[in-house]
């Protein structure tokens, strides 16, 4: 080696070590990408792996910034409750990059085990260093009202604070009760609150707006859990004792999912790294999104077998369509089952980058079992391609409401209106894909959101439309596949059910999935 590399090594070596002896603490670096998630409305998810990998950081450490950030962000209305509690005054009295490292301090003592003292001490370092010199007098004397009581005491403590008032309904104050104790905007337990009523699962007598404390609290809990990871192995393309075969090489823990036959919940490696993800064999998927997929794919259809739809080997060939496909988690099941059936997939998607994201996902399927792939708005199809479909899936663009645990920063940056502003374009999407289906097919339409807005009442206003479209029973499809699948009760009538997925329930995100065939 020249002596000029060698100086060069060395001075790089030394210049790392300064750099570590430098480094801010976990818990500094933890305040620091909180900050940054508000400063910014950045995303937790795509904000921290950047702070993680400009450091050189321990696992335990990795560990320990993940779980006080996700931790901070989704307890947030809880930990100000406890705060205010102790501050007795309310915390936009706070400056308010010290509510944040006092959040965080507070979180590590109710939810991370950390000791007493250094939930105390700790949390002092990141304010003199984070926010300055004369903020810890303060800072030390409201940590210590905090550590003063445990989780469960805290939680009696602020909520036992909501009482009824002249002005507030009994149901009120159980709405504000369950949204502090578990931290979730009022609305939004609102919301999950009917959306539970109205799916059918609870064997108690629920009448109107009641509320189902002990479900409701489930689903709420569920929310402030991190989902596991999951893949789905694509039919035909991969199976799944192959990948488990791999999975095992590489000492990765798994175990199969307990919905649908193509999960693997795995533990222990980062998806990216397994060869099949990289091939495009296997996605990284929810197992409610592949129920949504599989439902679609295996409702009986009763469509007419016109000439044109027969290939040159007189086979007769489903046209199949995914209409909101980016980014192509849904599409990719969809093709892979279509490629098994000889079906056609054809997939659309307005905004480009994800409609380069669905033909990314789209990389390991067979040439000729794809059509077109579009980048039309999907309320077009109804009047550009009428009567052209068997099977359609309009998985539409939603408020996200049931998938919460995935962005942990998601809860406080909605609104009731944005709901409001979706339900339009949900309407016309669905119209749109009767009128583009052939007499006999059947459209799914499906939302990662449980907000009876954006569901049941989009279906019940688009059937009003069309005389000529009936509700298929989901329940009965799904369990055609797997009769594990827990599924609401029948109701009296016998009516077709749709399909509502429950984190608590199902272990999956909480989609809704209607089922409407055409005559
Ligand atoms: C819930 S996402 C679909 C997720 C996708 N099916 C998957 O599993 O990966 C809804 C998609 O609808 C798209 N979208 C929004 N407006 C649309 C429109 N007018 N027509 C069709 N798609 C639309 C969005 O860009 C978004 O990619």
């Amino acid at each position: 080696m020249s002596k000029e590399r060698k100086h060069r090594r060395e001075e790089n070596a030394r210049r790392q070590r300064i750099r570590e002896l430098n480094a801010p603490s976990a818990r500094t670096l933890a305040y620091d990408v909180l900050e940054r998630v508000d400063d910014t409305d950045g995303y937790a998810n795509l904000l921290l792996p950047q702070v993680l990998r400009a450091y050189k950081l321990p696992t335990a450490d990795k560990s320990f910034i993940t779980d006080a950030v996700y931790g901070t962000l989704r307890w947030r209305m809880f930990l100000d409750a406890v705060i205010e509690a102790a501050h007795k005054k309310p915390a936009k009295t706070i400056n308010t990059k010290l509510v944040n490292v006092l959040r965080l301090g507070a979180y590590q003592w109710l939810f991370m085990n950390v000791a007493e003292y250094a939930a105390v001490n700790e949390t002092v370092i990141v304010a003199r260093k984070r926010v300055g010199k004369q903020t810890t007098g303060f800072v030390n004397a409201l940590m210590h009202k905090i550590v003063a009581y445990d989780r469960r005491q805290w939680e009696v403590n602020v909520t036992s604070r909501i009482q009824k008032s002249p002005h507030t309904a009994a149901e009120d104050v159980k709405i504000q009760r369950l949204a502090v104790r578990y931290s979730h905007p009022k609305w939004i337990v609102r919301e999950l609150s009917e959306a539970w009523n109205a799916a059918g699962y609870s064997s108690n007598a629920i009448h109107g707006n009641d509320i189902d404390i002990e479900s409701v609290s489930a689903m709420l809990a569920a929310d402030n859990s991190a989902p596991a990871v999951t893949l789905c192995v694509r039919p035909s393309l991969a199976s799944v004792e192959d990948v488990e075969k791999e999975l095992d090489a590489i000492g990765a823990r798994y175990h199969r999912g307990k919905l649908s036959p193509y999960t693997l919940r795995v533990t222990g490696v980062n998806p990216e790294t397994i060869s099949e993800v990289q091939s495009g064999t296997v996605g990284i998927e929810d197992e409610g999104s592949q129920l949504a997929a599989l439902a679609l794919a295996n409702a009986p259809i009763e469509t007419d077998k016109n000439l044109e739809s027969y290939t040159t080997q007189h086979t007769y060939r489903e046209q199949w369509l995914d209409m909101c496909a980016g980014p192509g988690g849904k599409t990719a099941l969809l093709a892979a089952i279509a490629q098994q059936r000889g079906a056609q997939l054809n997939a659309n998607e307005p905004h480009e980058h994800r409609c380069h994201l669905v033909e990314d996902n789209l990389r390991a399927i067979d040439s000729t079992t794809l059509g077109e792939i579009t980048g039309l708005d999907g309320r077009e199809f109804g009047t550009m391609k009428p009567e052209t479909f068997d099977r359609i899936l309009v998985d539409a663009p939603c408020s996200g409401l049931g998938a919460l645990r995935r962005r942990p920063e998601a809860r406080w940056r909605k609104s009731r209106e944005d709901i409001e502003e979706l339900v339009d374009i949900q309407r016309g999407l669905l119209d749109s894909a009767i009128n583009a289906l052939k007499s006999g097919g059947v459209v799914a339409y499906v939302t990662c959101s449980p907000a009876l807005a954006e569901t049941r009442e989009i279906v019940d206003s688009v059937l009003a439309l069309h005389a000529d479209v009936q509700r298929v029973d989901v329940p009965n499809v799904l369990h055609g596949l797997n009769t594990g699948i827990p599924v609401p009760q029948e109701n009296a009538h016998k009516a077709p059910r749709d399909m509502q997925l429950f984190e608590h329930i199902h272990d999956t995100d909480q989609m809704f999935i209607s089922i409407l065939r055409k005559k």
